[in-house]
């Protein structure tokens, strides 16, 4: 169903970060590039996957989930809102507490408004820490979250609402595919 990103995934390396097994990835890194037809191969699926109708905002997560937002708006017209890693000050800004398997941070909403219709992506989830966050956030601005959706789920992560994701993965010492979206 996503040869390429299938293919690319099960021969890409592995660091680790402390205990945690971070798979490297065009896709979740940029590394060692991203190739166009990933990305249209990518495009296509989420779009396929996604309830788009009347969105007013494709939401994602600085930084990997630009490239993947940003294709899926060039398809259909729906303005991107990127969720930062800077603060701006500006009035209305809404703080998101990012947790992740190797990290914790701040980011920070800017621009959506009470009652929004917004659809989710991101490249990967993996703890589910960084996307719950943004849900509590997204939720306590008023926005209405049509949908989410991820290009890789890693492992078993929980999640305080429904999503889909193209294909699911397994990362050990190796990636190994566990099921896609057909
Ligand atoms: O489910 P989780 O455990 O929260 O992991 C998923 C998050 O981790 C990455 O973000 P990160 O901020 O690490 O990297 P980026 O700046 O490269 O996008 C990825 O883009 C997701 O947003
Ligand atoms: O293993 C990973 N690789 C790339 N990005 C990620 N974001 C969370 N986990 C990972």
């Amino acid at each position: 169903m996503f040869p390429i990103l299938t293919n690319s995934l099960i021969t890409c390396p592995i660091v680790k970060k402390g205990e945690y097994n971070y798979f490297v990835h065009p896709i979740t890194d940029g590394i060692p590039d991203i190739d166009p037809g990933l990305l249209r191969e990518i495009a296509v699926g989420m779009i396929r996957l996604l309830d788009l109708a009347d969105v007013k905002y494709i939401v994602t997560a600085e930084a990997m989930g630009i490239p993947i937002a940003t294709a899926l708006s060039l398809m259909t017209d729906i303005p991107v809102n990127i969720i930062r890693k800077r603060r701006y000050n500006l009035p209305g800004e809404c703080d998101v507490c990012q947790v992740t398997g190797y990290s914790k941070g701040e980011m920070y909403i800017n621009g959506i408004c009470p009652g929004d219709r917004v659809v989710i992506v991101d490249d990967v989830i993996s703890t589910g820490g960084t996307m719950n966050g943004i849900i509590a956030a997204l939720e306590s601005i008023g926005a209405d979250i049509v949908d989410i959706g991820f290009v890789i789920k890693k492992g078993n992560p929980t999640l305080s609402r429904p999503y889909s994701y193209l294909v699911s993965i397994e990362v050990t010492d190796s990636v190994r595919v566990v099921d896609q979206t057909s």
